[in-house]
């Protein structure tokens, strides 16, 4: 028997109050894949992420992770069910050390990585564990959040933004980071604005706009429909 997809979403519908952002988005993410949401910034992506965890709780679907129903899961415990969310904003904790921001999570999967494991993916975060997460630069924040959802247990990863306001020199140390947690078999959803980047890393494209899916492409249509992407994203 084939595993379940790692996620899937069906007619997924999300309000903020009385203002209806998603209308009907429906995705899958395979295991082992990594599929990138493109589209202009206000379009919904990350309200999709924030509606599969759960931090969105008005909305109305089906969202399934590893088969199991996530909207009935709650939100504390979604990492038990092998998800791990690294918002826009990262949430790295200033005044926590590298170290204790990495084992921060409270409720764990029981599949997480060792942090033996997790230093040796990001060996410049061994160098820094004592470090304050406020004396990090942006980069390293992002390789710390990334960090602290896989010592979480995560196998599905639900990334906003990672590369957005990074040099040219970190994004691409991110995406030998993503190429490395393909390699382990961990599935990505990412919302990315750098198009280059995404057709680096991605193996299925998903254009969304006003909260729907306009068009699911895979590698070769998205090298073949590049300029229509470009307009669609709005690059
Ligand atoms: N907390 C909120 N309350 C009300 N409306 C919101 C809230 N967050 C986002 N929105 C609205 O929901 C819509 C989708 O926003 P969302 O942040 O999901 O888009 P996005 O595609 O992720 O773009 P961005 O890259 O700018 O975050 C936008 O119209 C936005 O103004």
């Amino acid at each position: 028997m084939h595993n379940p997809p790692a996620l899937e979403v069906q007619n997924l519908h999300a309000w903020y109050g009385e203002s209806h952002v998603l209308h009907g988005l429906s995705l899958t993410v395979r295991e082992g894949e990594t599929v990138a949401l493109l589209g202009r910034n206000g379009v919904g992506k990350s309200t999709l992420m924030r509606s599969i965890v759960g931090i969105l709780p008005t909305r109305k679907g089906t969202i399934r992770v590893w088969g199991a129903d996530a909207i009935a899961t709650k939100p504390h415990r979604i990492a038990q069910l092998g998800l791990g969310y690294v918002p826009e904003e990262r949430g790295i904790y200033a005044s926590l050390t590298v170290y204790e921001n990495l084992v921060l999570p409270m409720v764990l999967s029981d599949r997480g990585m060792s942090t033996d494991e997790i230093f040796e993916l990001f060996p410049n975060l061994k160098e820094r564990r004592g470090s304050l997460g406020g004396q990090l630069s942006g980069g390293e924040q992002q390789m710390l959040a990334i960090a602290r959802i896989l010592y979480a247990g995560a196998r599905l990863m639900l990334l906003d933004e990672p590369t957005e306001g990074l040099a040219p020199v970190i994004v691409q140390k991110i995406g030998e980071v993503i190429h490395l947690l393909k390699k382990k078999g961990i599935s990505i959803l990412i919302a990315e604005q750098n198009l280059h980047f995404a057709a680096r890393i991605a193996d299925r494209f998903y254009l969304i706009d006003e909260g729907r899916v306009t068009a699911a492409l895979d590698r070769d249509e998205f090298l073949a429909s590049r300029e229509r992407v470009e307009v669609s994203v709005g690059v």
